[in-house]
């Protein structure tokens, strides 16, 4: 059975990161949508970039925001993914020549399927549980089984997921990925130790009993 990765979106601070990194993340995410209370400026998001091991990724959110922006986000945080959290076209999302993730608002999305054909060259989709035109990071929860299976194209599930349901969701919805924000946090861009420490935990438990 193939582990599930872990992403830790919305991260702020060195000393976060560097938990996040020794609890084996595959990869965090840093804000850098202006209109997030868990947004970094190019000179924080370089340093907690530069403070990543090999093979944990850097992941950077972006809001329908401007092509300008994006760029140079690109050239001083050299993101290993770009992720589109608004209403971003393909056109758009691939125009800057990066692998990228594109959200799922499953607020507003019915057809999973349908949207990401939609998105042809995405890496994957991290399905969210905002309405088309909202944000994510909400720490609420969608229904699981909306998740399709045997999608054939990686699926990240997010919204509202935390060291006591995690493990239920990936039993319910078997997805590529988790990714987690408010989950794992003591306020908004500040990670608690012990909450990123028990949802790696309950992760960990759930991949044993997928494994049995
Ligand atoms: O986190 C934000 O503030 C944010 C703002 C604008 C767009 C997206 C944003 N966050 C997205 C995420 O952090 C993730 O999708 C996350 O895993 C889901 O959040 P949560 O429900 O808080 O775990």
């Amino acid at each position: 059975m193939t582990r599930t990765r872990v992403k830790f979106c919305g991260l702020t601070r060195a000393e976060d990161v560097a938990a996040a990194c020794d609890l084996g993340v595959d990869a965090i995410g840093l804000v850098m949508t202006r209109r997030s209370k868990r947004f970094v400026d190019l000179d924080q998001a370089a340093a907690l970039r530069a403070l990543l091991p090999p093979f944990v990724a850097a992941v950077v959110l972006l809001l329908d925001d401007e092509p300008e922006w994006v760029r140079e986000v690109i050239s001083r945080v050299a993101p290993d993914l770009l992720q589109f959290h608004g209403e971003e076209s393909a056109q758009e999302c691939a125009a800057h020549g990066r692998r990228y993730l594109k959200a799922v608002p499953m607020g507003s999305v019915a057809d999973v399927g349908a949207y990401a054909a939609t998105h042809p060259q995405a890496a994957g989709f991290l399905l969210d549980s905002h309405a088309a035109g909202g944000q994510g990071g909400s720490g609420e929860a969608f229904d699981w089984h909306r998740v399709p299976r045997d999608f054939g194209r990686p699926l990240l599930l997010a919204g509202g997921l935390n060291a006591g349901n995690v493990a239920a969701a990936v039993r319910t919805a078997r997805p590529f990925a988790v990714d987690v924000s408010s989950g794992i946090e003591a306020a908004p861009g500040i990670k608690s130790a012990s909450r990123m420490r028990e949802f790696m935990q309950s992760l960990a438990a759930a991949g044993a009993e997928q494994d049995h």
